[in-house]
């Protein structure tokens, strides 16, 4: 029941607004278009697109900011707050947090030279939010591919879906925390590849847990299919990352999307139409947040 004319009557200058706070925001600084991204991810993965991510702890409220797949990494909430207040200044009252998400997710791919698509609006704002949920639910970078399957599935996703959204990986940066395991322990990465990475990375946990990496290690700021060619060379980042080509069913989707760029653009493009589709409210249910960090 989403439709992207949702707003064409109650907000005709929707789009452009999103689209200036989010160009300027990666003219700032280019990795907050995959920061941005990765929000759309992680809200709809938990109770649906709802913008239930964007809550705000309180002393009577827990949110999911602080939930471990979120907790010191999920970023850009600084951008939907001027996104919003540059939406309500246009149409007061009118567009949801959840579709804000949506739109500025698009927009970043776009802006970092990935695909287009139609974006579907008309989700309404949770009024609640899910820490547990939100543990649960988003894959950790430990999941072997099974475990990665099952929670794409567990939201109507496909294995595919999940090989070519996980084409995000092709912009962003990753914590040590997070790939240290894989550049130490395991024997399906390239040498030389790990070793760099071990530069930045010490062995020792608790010893440089933030310090970053770029996910692919050749074009982090351009949304392209390198994230693939990465995956053949074995020179994933993480060890969901890897779990893609890896002598497994996924393999032969992997090279076929390492080949073919523009195969890559348009399943992905679709891919993120379906995940913007998991579990709307819509009608009477939820809200209009006035602002996405705290329910009316
Ligand atoms: C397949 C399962 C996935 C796993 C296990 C996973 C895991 C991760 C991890 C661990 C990071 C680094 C976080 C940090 O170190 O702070 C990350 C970053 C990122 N992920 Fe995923 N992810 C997955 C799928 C996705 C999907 C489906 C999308 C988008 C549709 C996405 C978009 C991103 C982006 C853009 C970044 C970089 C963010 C930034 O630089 O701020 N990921 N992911
Ligand atoms: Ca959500
Ligand atoms: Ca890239």
């Amino acid at each position: 029941q989403l439709s992207p004319g949702f707003y064409s009557k109650s907000c005709p200058k929707l789009f452009q607004t999103v689209n200036s706070v989010v160009r300027s925001a990666i003219q700032k600084e280019a990795r907050m278009g995959a920061s941005l991204l990765r929000l759309f991810f992680h809200d709809c993965f938990v109770n649906g697109c709802d913008g239930s991510i964007l809550l705000d702890d309180t002393s009577s409220f827990t949110g999911e900011k602080r939930a471990a797949p979120n907790f010191q990494s999920a970023r850009g909430f600084e951008v939907i707050d001027q996104i919003k207040s540059a939406v309500e200044k246009v149409c007061p009252g009118v567009v949801s947090c959840a579709d804000i998400l949506a739109i500025a997710s698009r927009d970043s791919t776009v802006t970092l030279g990935g695909p287009s698509w139609n974006v579907k609006l008309g989700r309404r704002d949770a009024r609640t939010a899910s820490q547990a949920a939100a543990n649960n639910s988003i894959p950790a970078p430990t999941s072997n591919l099974n475990r990665l399957i099952s929670s794409f599935s567990a939201v109507g996703l496909s294995t595919n879906d999940m090989v070519v959204l996980s084409g995000s990986h092709t912009i962003g940066q990753a914590r040590c925390t997070n790939f240290r395991a894989r550049i130490y322990n395991e024997s399906n990465i390239d040498s030389s590849f790990a070793q760099s990475r071990k530069g930045n990375c010490p062995r020792a946990s608790g010893s440089g847990d933030n310090n970053l990496a770029p996910l692919d290690l050749q074009t982090p700021i351009k949304f392209d299919n390198n994230y693939y060619v990465n995956l053949v060379n074995k020179k994933g980042l993480l060890h969901s990352d890897q779990q893609l080509f890896n002598g497994v069913s996924t393999d032969s989707t992997v090279r076929g999307y390492s080949t073919n760029p523009s195969k890559f653009k348009s399943d992905f493009a679709a891919a993120m139409i379906k995940m913007g589709d998991i579990k709307p409210l819509t009608g009477n249910n939820g809200e209009i947040r006035k602002n996405c960090r705290r329910r009316n």
